[in-house]
């Protein structure tokens, strides 16, 4: 763990050495970025959300002496443009814009790490790639069953947080709430954009609310910003009205089978709100031979200190594969 930055137990700040952009379709074009070693370990980073978008700490999860590290910002997300277009925009296009990437970047295995959202699409790339994923490193999971959504969106998590429930609730007419998904999408996807912006920061602000065990302010204040948050919430709650577009209802656990060769840590925060544990207890039981860590004090986000501390540990193992 060489030149690890021991106070945040992650690497230190670096910044890229390369930077592009890949047209993927008609539609969209992708922002993506290499950083640290370029004859590295190839290793890509799925960001969360969906729409979430990468960020320049993103970079500090791997060693930069032997990595070649991969962000790119997902369609509508980030820096890819057009920002928060819903047009052409599934799991399964995602799956194959990580695959024109590759092919793009000239690489032929590369390590695949993802949170949440990420922990999503890293699974449903890997079982439908599997010949292309070295390891997996996950967090949060996040697998997009009905009880997950339902649970952070219309009643669970509002058990532990009616204080921030109270805003995200009360947006929405009562008349309305008996789906607020759909109510909050239908104000997302409004001809006015005062009506999108509204709704995107009230959808985005209860997440950030709720994603660290103690309230991160810092984060809280990123749903403030217009277009962070109608990329983050348009693009999240238009994956989420249409069930991830998975082809079953437990797609992702069902087909785990197809990746239990592939070295995997899966890591977990005990209290984790917004994908609570029960989905990576079901994902542990599924790949048997993962490694699975629940951190005892740790929320959702991936700055929980014994999460960051864990992921860590996790890519100085997979860095000699
Ligand atoms: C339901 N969304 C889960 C997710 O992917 C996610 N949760 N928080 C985040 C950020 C903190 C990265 C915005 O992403």
């Amino acid at each position: 763990m060489e030149n690890l930055n021991i106070d945040s137990g992650i690497y230190p700040d670096i910044e890229p050495y390369n930077t592009g952009k890949l047209k993927v379709s008609d539609v969209h074009e992708l922002y993506y970025e290499e950083s640290g070693n370029k004859d590295g370990k190839p290793v890509v980073f799925l960001h969360g959300g969906p729409g979430a978008g990468t960020n320049p700490g993103n970079r500090c999860f791997f060693d930069p002496q032997a990595y070649r590290i991969i962000l790119f910002d997902q369609r509508g997300a980030g820096k890819s443009t057009p920002p928060a277009e819903l047009k052409d925009n599934t799991t399964w296009d995602l799956v194959e814009d990580i695959e024109r990437l590759r092919k793009h970047l000239g690489i032929d295995r590369w390590v695949v790490f993802g949170g949440s959202w990420g922990s999503t699409l890293s699974l449903a790339y890997s079982e439908t790639h599997p010949d292309r994923v070295k390891a997996l490193v996950l967090r949060g999971i996040f697998t997009l069953r009905r009880k997950e959504l339902i649970w952070f969106y219309q009643e669970g998590a509002s058990m532990i947080f009616p204080d921030a429930w109270e805003e995200y609730s009360q947006f929405i007419p009562e008349v309305e709430r008996g789906d607020l998904m759909s109510a909050y999408y239908r104000r997302l996807t409004s001809d006015d954009e005062q009506t999108r912006v509204a709704a995107a920061k009230v959808w985005s602000k209860w997440e950030m609310s709720t994603s660290r065990l103690h309230v991160d302010h810092s984060l809280v204040n990123k749903a403030a910003d217009d277009l962070w948050a109608q990329q983050f919430a348009r693009i999240e709650c238009h994956f989420f009205v249409n069930g991830g577009f998975l082809k079953a209802e437990n797609h992702l656990i069902q087909n785990a089978d197809k990746i239990r060769h592939i070295p995997t840590t899966i890591i977990q925060g005990r209290y984790d709100a917004v994908c609570p544990m029960e989905t990576a207890w079901l994902l542990h039981k599924a790949l048997p031979e993962a490694d699975f860590h629940i951190v005892p004090d740790a929320g959702h986000s991936i700055k929980e200190p014994g999460i960051s501390r864990l992921l860590i540990k996790a890519t100085d193992k997979y860095k000699t594969l």
